[in-house]
């Protein structure tokens, strides 16, 4: 099955399947058309002769003339009949509506998308309104009440109240304008009222002052409380952090006008490879974050995304219980492996990776190419952490990672360091490098990073998750501190 949210590669094949889907539904009407008009004929005919029906049947019927017209009759209505039980005209038409169908959207697209907006909503301060109003700029798309209706009903089924609240109201203000839809005034009012009610008990059973809780009325507290004992409680790193939200609207954190001064942007010859050229750039000092600009050309950029492009799939992530890979709101992407045996682009990036970090890739991870989806994110995480023990043992832990950017994003999709207080920009053709291993090999509590939710626009990276071993003589280059 499909799933579309996730990439918004793969979303933009929603705009041909939807025309695919119409011309398809059409085509099918007209079949259901031209065999009802059959029927209808057939019908007018046999209503015919009853307008006058014949005093004397028999004598009726003895008239050859009459009962070759009645048998005629009655055997084109049986024809019609039956041409529509066994479906003939119709079936070529239906079995192509029907394999049209497989390619659409299902309810968990519609539920991946709300919490997309949901979760931008979380970080880059929206409510409905201003979403609306950056839409205006942008195609002017505006929801009508039945889906900022829908919006709010998603929202808190997945227990986000706040947000659920916010569209609720919306959708009030949408009808008391006089818009028109199929859900009632009266249901938005008893919805938003529940949703009100529900935010006041998270909050109140949040403080757990018993006394504030026996405020509300004693049977509707224990109804919710049962229920709440069923939510998922894991924080919402986005919602708590507000340095997270800070460096993803752009700030960058902790900076001083010292240390700005060593950010800076030079060609130098790559450290592996003396006979390649680069052009670095500081993005932060404490670590170490370097940037290469003009580091993949468009045209290997086109040959890594048609190469990945087929092998998309939905990225997972280590569920801490089972141990198991499962997908979560915590990374939306989709991602593909590239080797260096599918295309000479692959394997000279891969040369040019060597050459300027001056690392070796035999124990290196391959090409991971990554789509994000709308709204798609990666919660802060230590590269270093992502791999399994038997992987470990092997080739060591991820002791640097190369991210080229391969789009530029409008609006959020930075990668941000919430510790050290950098947020990295991705400019396509660019890549940055930094280390999630000490000299000493543990792990840099600095290089917790994430991918901000993408807001406007599609985001394409590659990785390179280099391993430490084969590293212990090559290991490092003078920019990086030594630590
Ligand atoms: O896409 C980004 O900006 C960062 C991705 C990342 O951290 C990862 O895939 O491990
Ligand atoms: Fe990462």
């Amino acid at each position: 099955v499909n799933e579309f949210y996730s990439s918004t590669d793969h979303m933009t094949q929603l705009i041909d399947i939807k025309r695919e889907f119409a011309k398809s539904l059409g085509e099918y009407i007209e079949a259901v058309e031209s065999q009802a008009d059959l029927l209808r004929r057939a019908l007018s005919a046999l209503e015919d002769d009853f307008e006058d029906p014949p005093r004397d049947p028999e004598k009726f019927i003895s008239n050859p003339l009459a009962a070759f017209q009645l048998v005629r009759k009655l055997n084109q209505v049986w024809a019609a009949v039956w041409e529509l039980i066994e479906g003939r005209r119709s079936e070529d038409t239906l079995a192509s509506l029907k394999s049209a169908a497989q390619t659409l959207p299902r309810a968990e697209d519609v539920d991946g998308v709300v919490m997309a907006l949901v979760r931008l909503q979380e970080i880059y301060r929206l409510d409905p309104r201003n979403i609306s109003l950056f839409s205006e700029t942008n195609h002017n798309v505006t929801l009508d009440p039945d889906e900022t209706f829908h919006i709010a009903m998603i929202s808190s089924l997945n227990q986000r109240f706040q947000y659920a609240v916010l569209w609720m109201e919306e959708t009030l203000r949408k009808l008391n304008e006089g818009e028109e839809a199929v859900v009632t005034k009266e249901e938005v009012i008893y919805q938003l009222a529940s949703f009100s009610h529900q935010l006041a008990v998270i909050q109140l059973s949040s403080k757990q002052k018993a006394t504030e809780r026996n405020l509300l009325h004693p049977e509707l507290h224990t109804s919710i409380i049962e229920s709440i004992k069923t939510w998922d409680w894991t924080p919402k790193y986005s919602s708590t952090d507000r340095t997270y939200e800070a460096l993803c609207t752009g700030k960058r954190l902790m900076m001083t006008p010292q240390r700005e001064r060593k950010l800076v942007c030079r060609y130098r010859t790559g450290r592996g490879n003396p006979l390649m050229m680069f052009k670095e750039e500081v993005e932060w000092d404490e670590p170490t974050i370097l940037r290469y600009h003009d580091f993949v050309s468009e045209g290997e950029i086109d040959t890594i995304k048609t190469l990945a492009r087929p092998k998309l799939s939905r990225a997972k992530v280590i569920d801490p219980v089972s141990g198991k890979k499962v997908s979560a709101a915590s990374r939306v992407s989709k991602s593909a492996w590239l080797s260096e045996h599918e295309d000479p682009v692959i394997s000279l990036v891969n040369r040019r990776i060597a050459g300027v970090t001056g690392l070796q890739l035999q124990t290196a991870e391959e090409l991971q190419i990554a789509n994000y989806g709308i709204g798609g994110q990666y919660e802060p995480h230590y590269d270093s952490k992502l791999t399994n023990d038997s992987d470990f043992q092997l080739r060591g832990g991820r002791i640097a990672t190369v991210l080229i950017y391969m789009s530029d994003v409008d609006i959020g999709g930075a990668t941000v360091f919430p510790d050290a207080g950098a947020a990295l920009q991705p400019k396509r053709g660019t890549a940055v490098l930094w280390f999630n291993l000490l000299r000493n090999g543990n792990e840099d509590a600095r290089s917790l990073h994430a991918a901000c939710p993408v807001f406007v626009g599609s985001k394409w990276v590659a990785n390179k998750w280099i391993r430490a071993y084969g590293q212990e003589f090559r290991r490092k280059c003078s920019t990086v501190k030594s630590d």
